[in-house]
């Protein structure tokens, strides 16, 4: 039975609990996918190019917790992309929604139990860097955990050394190789100029920053802002996945404060959706030259 967040620890499901989740998702599906990707707010796109999809709702698994944010549907989907059977979770789970940081990121751990070695993790995030427009990508070649800095890193608590170790190094946390293939297949395809390579911050949300925090921000390196991302990176490292991270920059920040609109979740959607095409003859490309 799952834990309360008292309990502190590093999953709050033991071990067993998690792979007896796995073993529930596998039921749906004869495909045994080692490939692993989660799809950011508005980008369950990406699910549109699976061959012979089989949804597997959270509903139907025991202890999941459902997720509540517009742009995430609430189920892990298996199928096949240019032959190579994928796994995707589309409805990400935030700390915003009010779960727990060792919830946020336990479907990971349900990927690796159902034997994901690859973790592709998208999001929808806010441009720091000036030269970043909306529509633009961001391959993450590294990350500031800004909750895990101030204590909320989703590591805290006891950790079982069956899920990885008590201290784990992130120097690595994102695979250059993969982050070399994303960029020649960007290229090949003549998109080139949309993408960037850069640092992704965390924040607990769910306000958008104001532009004092956003100059804040931007101080530290971040050149790319959003609320969730680094806790699955963490757990997909601890799992010993391969990790890689693409933010799709849906708004600039308004580092002047020059701007009469508010950012709204819709404007968000709105770029997401319109990326949706992209990304997709993107995402077959690219997932053929992962191994
Ligand atoms: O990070 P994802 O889930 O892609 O979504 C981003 O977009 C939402 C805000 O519109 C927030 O959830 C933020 O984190
Ligand atoms: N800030 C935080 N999260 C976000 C943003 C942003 O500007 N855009 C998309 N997700």
């Amino acid at each position: 039975m799952a834990a309360t967040n008292s309990d502190m620890s590093t999953s709050g499901y033991s071990f067993e609990d998690i792979q007896a989740m796995a073993q529930e998702v596998l039921k749906y599906s004869s495909l045994r996918p080692k490939i692993g990707i989660i799809c950011g707010t508005g980008l369950g796109g990406i699910g549109d190019v699976l061959e012979d999809p089989v949804p597997v709702p959270y509903e139907v698994i025991p202890d999941f917790p459902v997720s509540t944010v517009k742009g995430h549907s609430g189920k892990f989907v298996f199928g096949m992309i240019q032959g190579k059977p994928v796994l995707l979770m589309m409805g990400r789970l935030h700390y915003y929604e009010g779960y727990p940081m060792w919830k946020v990121a336990m479907p990971v751990r349900v990927m690796k139990a159902i034997g994901i070695e690859t973790l592709i993790i998208t999001n929808a995030a806010g441009g720091l860097n000036p030269k970043y427009k909306p529509g633009d990508m961001m391959i993450i070649n590294d990350h500031i955990d800004f909750p895990g800095l101030t204590g909320e890193c989703v590591l805290i608590g006891k950790n079982d050394e069956r899920f990885g170790p008590r201290f784990l190094a992130m120097s690595d946390a994102y695979d250059k190789d993969l982050g070399n293939k994303f960029k020649e297949c960007m290229v090949q395809l003549g998109h080139g100029s949309l993408l960037h390579e850069g640092i992704y911050i965390m924040v607990g949300g769910p306000t958008f920053s104001t532009t004092a925090e956003y100059k804040v921000l931007r101080m530290f390196g971040a050149d790319a802002i959003g609320m969730s991302t680094i806790p699955e990176v963490v757990v997909g490292r601890h799992s010993n996945m391969k990790v890689f991270g693409l933010s799709l920059i849906t708004d600039a920040a308004d580092l002047e404060c020059a701007s009469k609109n508010k950012l709204t979740h819709e404007d968000v959607l709105k770029i997401a959706n319109d990326s949706a095409l992209l990304l997709q003859k993107v995402f077959v490309n690219f997932i053929s030259m992962v191994n």
